[in-house]
């Protein structure tokens, strides 16, 4: 958008276009009076707290959209637990960018060993890893990527105030004692690791810790079900740590399809991962020789102990950062778990206040944070009130083996369109058929009976992040099964299977499930 054209009168007829008025009187449309300049009572058009996905890429662009833009974060520190800031955020800093790091680091411990079966052969002493070396090379990028986003603001002239922020009022925040107007608020301060309340809990790491250590340990208990939690587990197995993976559930993943749950669990025993289900965590406690047990309980009301534990890792969820942020004094709504309640546009109760990210504990995904973002920058800078599309947002589980999924599942497509047809298969990929590896590949299509229109995809199954990403385009733009058909192959590929699958596995009919 050429926004040297973009007279306010235009900005204006847009927003009256899909603003009720009751909104307007809002001040939906704030760019149009305010953000041309910050002059009066104002230094920033817009003030963002927090440089993560959200806060970054909200800032960056309200400043290319001619906005005066501030952004405040904490230092940048791998080690204390209070200041762990850094622009960058959680992704870059301590969440995707240093796992997906340690997952390549996991890989080619398993390449090695399955490289035997194509005739290689390991050296007679042995194949060595230095957790050190590796962990200073991560380092190394995790510091050149901070140092890239704080060129990424300086150049879209976003000033970056360094310091904790907090809110003061609707239209204020201080930052170390010192203050600035600002006629919009960002909230973009992300989340944070819970830990579970049980005695002995601060002998355990969290995700942050994790990417840290500095050893590999030899036993680990990884504590929780979701995605950080199972993707931690195949790292530290396959750098060749004994992993007990425990969680509540019958199941790891929750939320995900219910094949495709049941058929990664089977994979992830396949890998060698010890899986405790259905276990709660009692205490942790610190055996003579400085190592951990762990007491697990059963539903039944037995018990049982891990001992000689390196690492408890709680992956037990994350909460938003927004304690002692200021916000519910400042008038805003906030939800039970601490996160920021926003309307259709990224805004809080407090007109003036949005937030992105994380902190709104929608969908905790960077991409989707960096919609929001830039949602809000256009809502903020250019007078276009902006909705994110939350329809088929992809996303993957760096796991061994990975799993990617885009759409609905099969359980939440029959709940919406009753019909469906699902197709499926499932085999031993070409490399693991002569590499003797047993981790074996599963795909899906979920369609809607009545259009046609594929709704859900899943897989199971090495490079399936990279596959899915392509098809989720398809989804998005509402591909009908006949259409995914006729696209011809790529040979030889496990992609290839999203096409060819011809004959549907199942009818799921509404009345069948209902009966
Ligand atoms: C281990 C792990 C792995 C992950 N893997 C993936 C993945 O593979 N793919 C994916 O899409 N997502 C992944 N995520 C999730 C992803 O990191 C988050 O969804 C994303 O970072 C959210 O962005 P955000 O802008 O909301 O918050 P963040 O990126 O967390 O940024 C918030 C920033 O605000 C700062 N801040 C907090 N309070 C204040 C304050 N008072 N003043 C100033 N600054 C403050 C923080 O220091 C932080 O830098 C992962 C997360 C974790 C923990």
């Amino acid at each position: 958008m050429n926004v040297a054209k973009l007279t306010s009168g235009l900005a204006t007829r847009r927003c009256l276009r899909t603003v009720a008025p009751a909104r307007l009187s809002r001040g939906l449309c704030t760019r149009v009076a305010a953000s041309a300049s910050s002059s009066g009572d104002f230094d920033f058009d817009l003030f963002t707290i927090g440089a993560g996905s959200g806060g970054v890429r909200g800032s960056r662009f309200a400043a290319s959209y001619g906005a005066k833009v501030a952004v405040c974060e904490l230092p940048f520190d791998f080690v204390s637990s209070e200041t762990r800031g850094g622009v960058g955020g959680t992704c870059v800093l301590r969440g995707c960018v240093p796992k997906k790091l340690m997952v390549y680091a996991a890989e080619y411990a398993d390449d090695f060993r399955h490289a035997a079966g194509f005739g290689w052969s390991v050296p007679s002493e042995g194949l060595q890893h230095s957790w050190t070396s590796f962990i200073e090379a991560k380092r190394k990028e995790l510091q050149r990527l901070n140092g890239a986003y704080k060129n990424t603001l300086n150049n879209a002239k976003v000033t970056l105030v360094e310091g904790r922020g907090r809110v003061v009022d609707p239209h204020t925040v201080e930052v170390d004692g010192k203050r600035y107007r600002a006629k919009n608020i960002l909230i973009a301060v992300g989340g944070r690791p819970s830990r579970l309340d049980i005695p002995g809990a601060e002998l355990c790491i969290t995700s942050d810790e994790a990417l840290e250590l500095p050893a590999c340990p030899r036993k680990v208990a990884v504590l929780g079900g979701g995605y950080i939690a199972v993707e931690f587990s195949g790292i530290f197995a396959r750098m060749g740590a004994e992993v007990h993976t425990v969680f509540r559930q019958p199941l790891p993943l929750r939320g995900f399809d219910e094949e495709v749950r049941k058929f990664a669990t089977d994979q992830y025993v396949a890998s060698g991962l010890h899986l405790h289900p259905r276990m709660t965590p009692q205490s942790v406690s610190r055996q003579l020789d400085g190592r951990l047990s762990l007491t697990l309980g059963h539903a039944d009301g037995t018990t049982e102990v891990l001992t000689d534990l390196d690492q408890v890792l709680m992956a037990t969820g994350r909460v938003p950062n927004t304690r002692g942020l200021g916000l519910a004094e400042a008038g805003v709504s906030m939800g039970p778990k601490g996160q920021v309640l926003v309307d259709e546009h990224c805004r809080s109760s407090v007109p003036s206040i949005w937030a992105v990210g994380d902190v709104i504990d929608r969908i905790q995904l960077t991409p989707v944070a960096l919609m929001e973002g830039m949602a809000v920058a256009k809502s903020v800078a250019l007078g276009q009130p902006t909705q994110p599309d939350y329809w088929a947002v992809p996303s993957a589980v760096f796991s061994n083996p990975e799993i990617a999924t885009v759409g609905y599942t099969e359980e939440a497509a029959t709940e919406k369109f009753g019909d469906v047809d699902i197709y499926t298969t499932s085999f031993r990929p070409m490399r693991n058929t002569v590499s003797g590896s047993p981790i074996r590949t599963f795909m899906k299509i979920v369609v809607d009976a009545a259009s046609q229109k594929v709704v859900g995809m899943h897989m199971v199954g090495a490079e399936a992040a990279e596959i899915m990403q392509g098809f989720a385009v398809a989804v998005k733009v509402g591909v009908t099964k006949a259409q995914l058909d006729s696209v011809v192959g790529i040979h030889p590929s496990a992609a290839e299977e999203f096409v060819t699958m011809r004959s549907v596995t199942r009818q799921v009919r509404r009345a069948a499930a209902t009966a």
